[in-house]
């Protein structure tokens, strides 16, 4: 029983990670391209060119409804958000802008956590 206690600890430990990690990216300047999801009704070609959308809030969602297994489960979707933006994004544009200055910021978030 030890063994298996031990496991769900972790997890449990590495999930109050993610939720700091999430409240610290939502509080950042830069974050308003990344909150809700992009209404492809309003960007033209966004549905075609990316295949899998994500944002913040969806990630709450999904941490709220216990669907990350580890902190990297959660790091692949918030590296999603900031692989679409460049892939949907001229780097010189204030949307480009914004996702180059939240990855880097998020890097930064994770060598202070490890
Ligand atoms: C991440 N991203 C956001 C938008 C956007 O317009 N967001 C609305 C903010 N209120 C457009 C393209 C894109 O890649």
């Amino acid at each position: 029983c030890y063994k298996i206690a031990q496991i769900s600890k972790d997890d449990n430990s590495q999930l109050a990670v993610c939720r700091v990690l999430l409240a610290e990216l939502e509080a950042h300047k830069d974050a308003w391209p990344f909150l809700t999801p992009v209404n492809h009704k309003v960007i033209l070609g966004y549905r075609k060119v990316i295949k899998r959308p994500m944002d913040f809030s969806t990630i709450r969602r999904k941490l709220n409804n216990n669907l990350y297994f580890s902190l990297e489960t959660f790091m692949g979707d918030v590296n999603l958000v900031f692989d679409n933006c460049e892939k949907f994004n001229e780097d010189d544009s204030e949307i480009g802008r914004a996702g180059h200055n939240m990855r880097k910021f998020f890097d930064e978030l994770l060598q202070l956590k490890k």
